[in-house]
C-alpha cells in the first residue's frame, strides 16, 4: 500500500455566514490526507462539515484560508475551462442522488456520452458509443441500461451510471459523498463490492463521505471523524472504531444501527447532555 499522499488538505478554513451576526465554521483549522490507492473516510453527524469538505477539495466550493494539494499541485476554485477539466481529470465526484447528472428525457447513456466528448477528444461517435458499452460492463450494466431513460432505472442501476460516469473522466481520485446511503442494504452491499473493484482494477483512491459506519469498515482503510467543523479523532478503521479515544467517536459508535440495536437516546442528546 502506498504512502504517498494524493491528496493534502491542511489548514482549511471555511465559515458561512448567515444573517448580520450568525455565522458557522463549517470547516475550522481542517487538516487531512488520502494515500494514493487507498480509501479514507470522513464521518460525523449531520452538519459537522463533511460534505463543504469534500466540496472545497472538488473545487465546488472555495476555502476562506488553507491549501488543498491534489497529486502535488496547489488547486484554487476557478470557473476557468482548462483548469476545471484538467482537475475533472484527477478528481471526479459522486452524490447520493445521482439524478442531478441524468436528464430525465434522454437515455442515460448521453451523461457518459458528454463526460466522453469532454475528456476524450480522440474518439469519434462510433468510439465513444464502443466505450460507454465498455463503462457500462464496468459497472455491471449493458446495452439495454444505457438506452433506458432515468426513470426506468432502479437507484442501485442510477448510483452505477454515475460511477461510470466519474470513470469516463478516467480519474486518479473520486470523492464519494454519501454515495451509497440512499440504498437498501443489499444494493450498497453490491455496489461498494463495484467500488472496491474498480479500486484495485484502476488504482483509485477514495474520498468516502459518509454517517454509516459500517460502510466505513466495509470499505475504509483510515478515518477522519469530525465534529463542528474540526476533526476531533484520526487513524486506521481498526484503531478508531474498536479503540476509539474521543467520547464523541464512542457515542457516534454506540448510536450507530447494528443488529438487535434499539434507539434509547439520539446522540444529540447524549451531547446536549454533556457526554461529548
Ligand atoms: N451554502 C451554505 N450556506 C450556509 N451554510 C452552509 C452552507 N453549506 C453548509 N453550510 C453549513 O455548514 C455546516 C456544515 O455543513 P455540511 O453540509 O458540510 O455538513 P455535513 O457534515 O456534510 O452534513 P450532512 O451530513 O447533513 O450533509 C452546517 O452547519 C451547514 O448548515
Amino acid at each position: 500500500m502506498s504512502e504517498q499522499p494524493i491528496i493534502e488538505v491542511e489548514h482549511l478554513k471555511r465559515t458561512f455566514h448567515l444573517g448580520r451576526r450568525a455565522s458557522v465554521a463549517a470547516l475550522d483549522d481542517v487538516s487531512c490526507e488520502l494515500r494514493a490507492g487507498t480509501c479514507l473516510a470522513v464521518v460525523g453527524e449531520s452538519g459537522s462539515g463533511k460534505s463543504t469538505l469534500a466540496r472545497v477539495i472538488v473545487g465546488l466550493e472555495s476555502a476562506d484560508s488553507g491549501t488543498v494539494r491534489i497529486a502535488g499541485t496547489d488547486v484554487k476554485p476557478t470557473t476557468a475551462r482548462r483548469a476545471l477539466r484538467e482537475r475533472a481529470k484527477l478528481v471526479q465526484m459522486v452524490f447520493q442522488d445521482p439524478q442531478g447528472s441524468l436528464n430525465r428525457s434522454l437515455p442515460v447513456s448521453a451523461t457518459i456520452d458528454e463526460m466522453l466528448r469532454a475528456h476524450r477528444p480522440d474518439l469519434d461517435k462510433a468510439g465513444r458509443r464502443a466505450r460507454v458499452l465498455e463503462l457500462f460492463t464496468e459497472v455491471g450494466l449493458t446495452e439495454r441500461h444505457a438506452d433506458a431513460k432515468p426513470a426506468a432505472l432502479s437507484g442501485g442501476q442510477k448510483q452505477r451510471v454515475a460511477i461510470a460516469r466519474a470513470l469516463a473522466a478516467e480519474p486518479q481520485i473520486i470523492v464519494l459523498d454519501e454515495a451509497v446511503s440512499a440504498l437498501d442494504v443489499s444494493v450498497q452491499a453490491q455496489v461498494l463490492d463495484l467500488l472496491k473493484r474498480l479500486r484495485a482494477e484502476h488504482g483509485l483512491s477514495y474520498l468516502f463521505i459518509t454517517h454509516d459506519l459500517s460502510v466505513v469498515r466495509d470499505i475504509a482503510d483510515d478515518v477522519v471523524v469530525m465534529r463542528k467543523g474540526r476533526i476531533i479523532e484520526r487513524g486506521t478503521v481498526s484503531a478508531v472504531l474498536d479503540a476509539p479515544e474521543q467520547p464523541y467517536t464512542r457515542l457516534l459508535i454506540a448510536s450507530a444501527p447494528r443488529p438487535g440495536w434499539r434507539p434509547r437516546r439520539g446522540l444529540r442528546e447524549a451531547l446536549l447532555a454533556g457526554e461529548g
